[in-house]
């Protein structure tokens, strides 16, 4: 059975190229129903007209309260009925009863190894740290703000040269592998969110997710 999946974005949508690609290469089982997003400049927008996916711009400029737009957004998301519903790249801290209705069927990528660096600035953050490694994790998307359980990270070294640009630009590498591979997981129906744990192969996974 083919996973129904709900893509949301707010910019370039290089992650949900990497989705799409993997969809089209036959590695996840699932089909791109719909893209949102809530900037209506989004070049994911583009990228996905471009693979013949619906798209649909939900502006969060257009309602009064965060909870109108979660509101707005849920009726949008349903209409498609998703297994999943993946944030690449979307930008608005979603409210606890967007989250409650999707919890365990939620991913989201963060440019960062959490639980360091929840929120945003990641990369600059770390560099500001003088840390030696930086990476990015996929996770299931909980109430607390990129505090849910890690499914998977991806590492890499950070250089003495290194802007926030340059290692933006290597963690993004890593990103287009691991998630589409985390996305596969859950078509497969080998990744699960059990109470505050990711479960891959009815195994629980570490704090860190699993290493590849
Ligand atoms: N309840 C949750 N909502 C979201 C999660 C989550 O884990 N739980 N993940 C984020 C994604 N994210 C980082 O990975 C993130 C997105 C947005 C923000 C943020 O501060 N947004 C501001 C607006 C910023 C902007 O428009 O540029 C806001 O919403 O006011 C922090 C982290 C997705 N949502
Ligand atoms: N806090 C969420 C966050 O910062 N997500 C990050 O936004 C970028 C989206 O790129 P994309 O639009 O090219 O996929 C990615 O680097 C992703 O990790």
């Amino acid at each position: 059975m083919t996973s129904k999946i709900v893509v949301l974005i707010s910019g370039s949508g290089s992650n949900l190229q990497a989705i799409i690609d993997a969809v089209k290469a036959g590695q996840i089982n699932g089909e791109i129903c719909a893209v949102i997003s809530n900037r209506p400049d989004a070049y994911g927008l583009t990228r996905a007209e471009n693979a013949g996916i619906d798209t649909l711009v939900l502006d969060h400029k257009a309602f009064d309260s965060r909870e109108d737009y979660d509101a707005a957004l849920m009726e949008k998301i349903d209409a498609f009925n998703p297994d999943l519903v993946v944030l690449a790249g979307f930008m608005r801290i979603l409210t606890p009863g967007l989250v409650q209705n999707y919890l365990g069927r939620m991913l989201n990528i963060h440019p960062s190894l959490l639980p360091k660096y929840q929120g945003l600035n990641t990369h600059q953050r770390a560099l500001d740290a003088k840390d030696k490694e930086h990476g990015v994790s996929v996770h299931f998307v909980t109430e607390e703000l990129d505090g849910g359980p890690v499914v998977l990270q991806a590492k890499v070294t950070i250089e003495s040269d290194d802007t926030a640009q340059t290692l933006a630009q290597r963690v993004h590498q890593q990103e287009h592998i691991i998630y589409p591979l985390v996305v596969q997981w859950f078509c497969e129906k080998r990744l699960t969110m059990e109470t505050d744990n990711a479960v891959l192969d009815g195994q629980v996974l570490p704090k860190q997710g699993a290493t590849i």
